[in-house]
């Protein structure tokens, strides 16, 4: 079967019957040190458009940016379908708005998008939330770790779990208008669960069929790969329990302009109602929106923020060349908004940098061709499950020469550069929360710039991943000293 295939794929080291290529990835991998240096060993054979056979499942991989794009974004019809099977459909099982397809997926996605545009527009309940607990984490952080040295206030902090409860309290604002306090016992249960999913999920459980997870054979591996998906769930659930009884108890109005997006959900059901519509915007399906916009919102832009912080460190004439500009255009007597953004090229092309260097995902969510085509000048069958391969591009010295360096300077030597990064996907099916995401980055990272010294505490944080075989490519822990800037 496998051998008949074969002739219907793009090129790729030869597969066995059952495991496929699973034994010379994890060879490659294991002799090169990590995924990304496997991949890059079987591109030297194969090219940068190839196929990888997990277990019985053709999976095939696009390297290379400009296959990508006509893939991805002119074939988004063909290219567009969401594959997602195994831990991936769990919990989701086809609802939400990562592993849906179809009408289910255009009208949720389509909700996210309208919601998230209306916060970022008018009042700007986006910049707001965000600006919010950027202050009131440093503050907090400041007057429970650090020192008041003259006024100034500095303090010392592990990066990681810093940003953590920043980015989570961000998501949870703008989900459903509540923070987490330092030490909530709920919050650090949630985090080290979600990092504990990533962890603990392998090549297996993501390809396998849910079904198969869920049987009584893979008993033994339920509690591991399920109990932290299940853990943020059900917090999920509690909260819109919590809302709807507070509306019954008439604690709580649902206004026309809400503030979160639990309310304006909420709203949506009421007005479908009212309307006697057939909806699929219930309570139940409420949760799995919520729980995919907690996994895709928080780990992700805090690693983000870790990488960043560690590259920073490393360079700290970037630091003070984005200082510079940021003050050119604040004055220095004010916070920097997000209508900053085109006075602040440089900043830009630091977020850029960190976003390549960080490249946090090192394999991408895969889709599903429904109709055999073809790719790159290669036949692709019907049932081949598709990426693009983010973590290769953003490491193709064709286009980002001497990739191992942080330098963000490449961004403004080549306008055209920022259309070949693509840390949140491409085409249709890209990341929901780019906008949110980006925003975060910007005035987090530029507020930080503007307001703090970054010191390293103890050694600088070496530029290596944790997890050089994860999915995830964690940031290296380490410890930082944020000094308080002395503004005129
Ligand atoms: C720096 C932060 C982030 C990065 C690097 C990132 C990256 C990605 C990537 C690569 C994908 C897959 C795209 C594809 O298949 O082509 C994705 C999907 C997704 N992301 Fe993000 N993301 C980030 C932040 C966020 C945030 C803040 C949210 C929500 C609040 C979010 C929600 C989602 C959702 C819902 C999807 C699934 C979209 C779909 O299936 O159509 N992400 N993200």
């Amino acid at each position: 079967h496998q051998w008949r295939a074969r002739k219907q794929l793009p090129r790729g080291p030869y597969p066995l019957p059952l495991i496929g290529n699973l034994h010379q990835l994890l060879y490659y991998c294991w002799k090169n040190g990590g995924l990304v240096e496997g991949y890059a060993e079987i591109q030297k054979s194969f090219g940068k458009v190839y196929t990888l056979w997990i277990g019985p499942l053709p999976t095939v991989f696009i390297a290379d940016f400009e296959v990508a794009h006509e893939t991805h974004v002119k074939r988004a019809h063909e290219f567009g379908t969401r594959y997602a099977p195994g831990l991936m459909n769990y919990n989701r099982y086809e609802r939400g708005v990562v592993a849906s397809n179809g009408e289910f997926f255009q009208e949720h996605s389509r909700f996210v998008l309208s919601t998230f545009r209306n916060f970022a527009s008018g009042r700007n309940i986006m910049e707001e939330r965000i600006m919010d607990e950027y202050r009131y984490r440093f503050e907090d952080f400041a007057s429970s770790n650090g020192i008041c040295n003259k006024e100034r206030k500095i303090f010392e902090t592990w990066a990681r779990p810093f940003f953590d409860l920043l980015t989570g309290s961000v998501i949870n604002k703008i989900l459903i208008n509540e923070r987490f306090e330092q030490n909530d016992p709920e919050f650090e249960k949630l985090v080290s669960r979600l990092a504990k999913g990533f962890e603990n999920t392998g090549f297996l459980d993501i390809f396998c069929p849910v079904r198969i997870l869920e049987s009584r054979f893979l008993k033994w591996r339920q509690d591991t790969i399920f109990e932290p998906f299940n853990y943020i769930l059900e917090l999920n659930k509690k909260s819109i329990a919590r809302r709807v009884a507070q509306l019954k108890a008439d604690e709580h109005v649902l206004s026309d302009d809400p503030d979160d997006f639990l309310d304006a959900y909420l709203l949506k059901m009421q007005k479908d109602k009212n309307e006697g519509l057939e909806t699929t915007f219930t309570l139940e399906n409420l949760a799995v929106d919520m729980y995919d916009l907690w996994l895709g919102g928080q780990e992700t832009t805090s690693t983000t923020l870790n990488w960043a912080c560690a590259c920073l460190l490393n360079r700290p004439d970037v630091i003070t060349t984005a200082r510079e500009e940021l003050i050119r255009v604040t004055g220095g007597h004010r916070s920097l908004s997000l209508i900053d953004r085109r006075e602040t090229p440089y900043l830009s092309a630091v977020i850029s940098e960190v976003q390549r260097f960080a490249s946090i995902l090192n394999m991408n969510l895969f889709r599903i061709i429904k109709e055999d085509t073809v790719v790159d000048g290669q036949p692709l069958r019907a049932g081949t499950a598709v990426t693009a391969h983010i973590a290769m591009i953003h490491v193709d010295e064709d286009l980002f020469k001497n990739h191992t360096e942080f330098r963000p300077e490449r961004f403004l030597e080549n306008d055209d550069l920022d259309k070949k990064l693509i840390p949140f996907g491409i085409g249709r099916r890209s990341c929901l929360g780019e906008s949110l995401a980006k925003a975060e980055l910007y005035l987090v990272l530029g507020n930080l710039l503007l307001d703090y010294d970054l010191e390293p505490v103890g050694e600088i944080p070496k530029l290596k991943t944790l997890a050089p075989f994860g999915l995830l490519k964690q940031s290296p822990e380490f410890r930082i000293r944020f000094v308080e800037v002395e503004k005129h």
